[in-house]
């Protein structure tokens, strides 16, 4: 410290040597300084201030000085080897966080005394907040701004009160006098500073280094208290660096090593309180360990004494296996080797800056990452990598960890293939405009190379390419220099990864599954890490989707249901009785995290309680706004998967199936509309369908919960032909006509098939054939026709009684009136041994429909149905003399709801779930 004309509180070890003798009772063995001649004996665990401080090892210690031992002269304790290595050390290091007020220094004490670990060597940062404003009253100061004083008032203050509160006694006293030192020492200091308008980096290292000098002598007087032997250390007498670029240091662990025996060999304490953050060059002048100081002085003392385990202790659990900011689900990670937390920490997780574990990592010593408002928590250990680690596939991925703001650059021209020096040349003009180059990535072919780089520095970049490939560009060796904007990067850490067959299949399964594309990839042959680039707005999605695969183990769904009518009312009953068997037996988890009606709709999200979604849906509803409860569904919550299920019967609501399955959502629905609407329409999305790893399932759309459209497709994608179609599609139909018999009057029976939920929300769609001619179309495009709805005939039932009603209810009203008619018809057909059903035919071969009311004799299959019975009939090549028959309900609310819910099952089978 000797360029400083401002004293150390500790003034250099050398000038103040010691002569060790026995204490009086034989028992503790008492220092004498032999310049000062002072004695040292003092009470168990007193720390002195303005000379190297500590105690002795006591009677009873390992490392005992006996009285025998005790005669051994001054200049064999300074070179001893009175410090003991290995496996008894045990390294804490405090953040800020820990230090912020009385209470927390005195935890931090209770801590430290609760670690049964024979010694105890631990660093400080200095309280919240004070390295921050220690660094504002150097920049006040060189900037001539004379309210530093009153910052520095206060930075005296909030020590003063804190000391006051924690400690009492001589100790106070001590700690006060030497914090009023301190603070006139500053004070002149920062006047000189303030004279000069310049802080050397000199002066400003030592003014901020004080706020550890601090906290570390409160934290060991508070330790002391309790009896504990406990010295205090100045770093800066042990810790020496030097500089080795712009805002770094190397430690000198040669130089350090013999400092720390010298130090210790004069105060071998079982606690050392020492300060992080500051360290002195091989001339002593004082300085910093820069940013994450505390870590990193931690690191390197517990290598120095080849500790057993250096803890970290902060604010959070330990290390997560991704932003907890942007995955909610994001787990604490037990353990982690030293290459995976120096991968994560590049990838701005907030584990540990990258050189805090060199000095570890080569002794072995492991880092283990601890919550100190959360003692309970075990934390992550950071060592060697675990040989016991779990073998499966997804336990290879660590952690994921994102990084925004970048740009892809593309060399592309074939002129690069088997040119040497293009990536020289390449990257040498970016080193030129000092461009950061976060990943690169060269296809085999050679033909182009991408680079990632931040945002702001692309265009620099560009321009130094064009430059440099200006005439390459021109005689077409070089056919474009093409940037990307708006970028990110997601990275998946893992060191089993390495050698794992199978680990990038998964990842770039669950991002295709998500809907997300890929724009670059590299993979070093270290492969600790898979990099991918995709565009900036997919990356918290590719996120979310790639974490749940690897983390969750479970196929999440996150669930919009619009149309709590009576499917979706049923549908969201029968998911609350079987949410927690899917979770526990299937490892699926489905949340429902909105519900929008007409006029209210609920989005919320942690997911509608369906134990209470009635409730929910009054309690917190927002009048019904589909686009923003899209949006809600698509990007206010961290589920990878999401899917709409529409139970409206509505047209316009069936228009939004592309925009939704573009946008990767999933659409699952019971509601014709889409799929007998217009052709073209219905080809696109279709197409899309096919093209994209986004999933659209209508089961419920023909047959309800009847196997239907599934058997169509099994047939037709194993190669079968299909033939024909034909059978009763329509439950509201099959009931009226299964049941009206007797004396019963037509229009009692529809009002009956209306009533058991049957019929369309408008019974005329089904009176009127129309359903059973969207049915009959839905199958007949399914089986490869080309038709529009109005290609297929039907014959109304009710044609008179639509064409004079403007609503359900005045239709339902004026059906009586129709009685007599349909008697006439019905008696007339008994009277034939005959039965009235309405049927639906797909002719494919001939590519046509049809949709009638038909007469069959009483032993036909279709006069055997009862209730709201379909049956359809598959006549195809392998079914050509006994068609395959499906038959069962085919309306009404639970047989449809659980087709819906089948849908949603299948989805989650086709997103990874087991079967
Ligand atoms: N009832 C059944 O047996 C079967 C019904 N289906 C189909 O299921 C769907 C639902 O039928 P139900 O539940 O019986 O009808 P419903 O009338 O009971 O329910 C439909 C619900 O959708 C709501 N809705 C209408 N337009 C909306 C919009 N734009 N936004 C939000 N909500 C809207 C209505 O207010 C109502 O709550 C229909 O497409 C129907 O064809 C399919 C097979 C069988
Ligand atoms: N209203 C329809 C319901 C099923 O699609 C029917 O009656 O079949
Ligand atoms: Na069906």
């Amino acid at each position: 410290m000797r360029s400083l004309a401002v004293a150390s509180p500790v003034p250099p070890a050398a000038a103040h040597r010691r002569r060790l003798r026995p204490s009086a009772s034989g028992r503790e063995v008492v220092s004498q300084c032999l310049k000062c001649e002072i004695n040292q004996d003092r009470p168990k665990g007193a720390l002195r201030i303005g000379h190297s401080q500590g105690n002795l090892p006591r009677h009873g210690s390992k490392n005992l000085l006996t009285p025998a031992a005790a005669a051994i002269s001054v200049e064999q304790v300074e070179v001893s080897t009175y410090l003991p290595k290995g496996d008894m050390w045990s390294v804490h290091k405090f953040g800020g966080t820990c230090m912020g007020t009385p209470q927390r220094i005195q935890n931090v004490a209770d801590v430290v005394l609760g670690d049964s670990s024979e010694r105890k060597l631990i660093i400080v940062s200095a309280m919240s907040k004070v390295t921050d404003m220690m660094y504002s009253l150097v920049h006040k100061a060189q900037s001539r701004d004379d309210s530093y004083t009153e910052e520095l008032d206060k930075v005296f203050e909030k020590h003063m009160a804190a000391a006051k509160d924690l400690l009492d006694g001589e100790n106070l006293a001590r700690f006060l006098s030497q914090l009023h030192s301190d603070i006139s020492n500053l004070r002149a200091m920062l006047r000189a500073i303030y004279i000069a308008g310049h802080a050397t980096e000199s002066f400003s290292e030592f003014v901020v280094g004080h706020g550890e000098l601090w906290s570390s002598q409160m934290l060991s007087y508070a330790v002391q208290k309790s009896g504990a032997s406990c010295s205090w250390m100045d770093t800066r007498e042990v810790l020496v660096v030097k500089p080795s670029g712009p805002d770094m240091v190397d430690p000198d662990y040669v130089e350090s090593e013999k400092r720390l025996e010298k130090w210790f060999s004069r105060q071998p304490a079982e606690i050392i309180v020492a300060t992080g953050f500051i360290a002195s060059t091989a001339e002593n002048i004082p300085t910093t360990l820069k940013r994450d100081g505390s870590d990193f002085s931690a690191a390197i003392i517990g290598s120095l004494v080849r500790a057993r385990q250096v803890t970290i202790w902060t604010d959070v659990d330990g290390v997560f296996s991704a932003d907890p900011r942007k995955v909610s689900e994001a787990v604490i990670l037990s353990t982690l080797s030293y290459q995976e937390a120096w991968e994560m920490s590049y990838f701005g997780a907030n584990v540990l800056h990258p050189r805090t574990i060199i000095p570890v990592m080569k002794d072995n010593i492991p880092i283990v990452i601890r919550n100190m408002f959360n003692l309970s928590a075990p934390g992550t250990v950071i060592c060697k990598q675990p040989a016991n680690e779990d073998a499966d596939l997804d336990a290879c991925v660590k952690s994921f960890a994102t990084i925004d703001k970048l740009a892809l650059v593309n060399v592309e021209g074939t002129g690069m293939a088997g040119v040497p020096g293009t990536s020289s040349a390449i990257f040498s003009a970016v080193k030129e405009v000092g461009a950061n180059v976060i990943m690169i990535s060269q296809a085999s072919s050679e033909h182009s190379i991408c680079f990632a780089v931040p945002e702001k520095e692309v265009a620099a970049v560009s321009a130094a390419l064009h430059v440099r490939f200006r005439e390459a560009l021109a005689a077409g060796r070089l056919s474009k220099v093409e940037v990307i904007h708006d970028c990110s990067i997601l990275a998946a850490v893992g060191l089993r990864m390495a050698s794992t067959p199978g680990v990038s299949a998964i990842l770039f399964d669950a991002l295709a599954k998500a809907n997300i594309n890929v724009r670059a990839i590299a993979q070093g042959c270290s492969e600790y890490n898979i990099t991918v680039v995709l565009k900036q707005e997919d990356c918290v999605r590719a996120l979310r989707a790639a974490h749940s695969r690897f983390f969750l183990s479970k196929t999440t769904l996150a669930i919009g249901v619009i149309g709590p009518g009576l499917i979706g009312a049923t549908l969201l009953n029968q998911l609350r009785d079987q949410v927690a068997v899917l979770k526990e037996n299937m490892n699926i988890d489905v949340r429902v995290i909105g519900i929008t009606g007409v006029f209210w709709g609920v989005s919320l999200c942690r997911g509608v309680d369906l134990t209470r979604w009635k409730e929910e849906m009054q309690k917190e509803a927002k009048p019904a706004d589909l686009a923003n409860f899209v949006r809600h569904l698509s990007e206010d919550h961290v589920f990878p998967n999401k899917v709409l299920v529409d139970c409206t019967a509505d047209t316009n609501v069936a228009s939004h199936y592309y925009d939704w399955l573009k946008k990767g959502i999933h659409v699952i629905t019971p509601n014709k509309k889409a799929n007998s609407g217009p052709l073209d329409r219905y080809l696109k999305l279709r197409t899309l369908q096919r093209a994209s790893y986004t999933h659209y399932f209508y089961e419920a759309t023909v047959g309800a919960g009847l196997p239907i459209i599934s058997t169509l497709r099994g047939l037709l994608e194993t190669g079968d032909k299909i033939l024909r179609i034909e059978g009763i599609f329509s439950g509201t139909l099959s009931y009226i006509f299964n049941n009206f018999e007797g004396t019963r009057s037509f229009s009692d029976v529809v009002a009956e098939a209306k009533e058991a939920g049957y019929t369309e929300p408008d019974p005329r769609d089904d009176l009127s054939g129309t359903d059973v001619a969207r049915k009959v179309i839905i199958l007949a495009r399914e089986s490869g026709l080309r038709l529009e709805l109005s290609d297929i005939p039907v014959g109304s039932l009710v044609l008179e009684a639509l064409k004079s009603c403007s609503s359900p209810n005045e239709f339902m009203q004026k059906l009586p009136s129709f009685d007599q008619d349909w008697a006439r018809q019905r008696h007339e057909a008994e009277a034939a041994g005959e039965v009235l059903r309405y049927v639906g035919v797909v002719d494919v071969l001939n590519g046509k429909g049809r949709v009638e009311l038909q007469r069959y004799k009483r032993d036909h299959p279709f006069a055997q149905l009862s209730g709201s019975d379909n049956i359809i009939a598959f006549t195809t090549s392998r079914y050509k003399e006994q068609p395959l028959i499906v038959r069962g309900p085919g309306a009404g609310a639970e047989v449809t709801a659980g087709g819906v819910f089948c849908d949603i099952l299948r989805l989650a089978s086709y997103l990874g779930a087991p079967s």
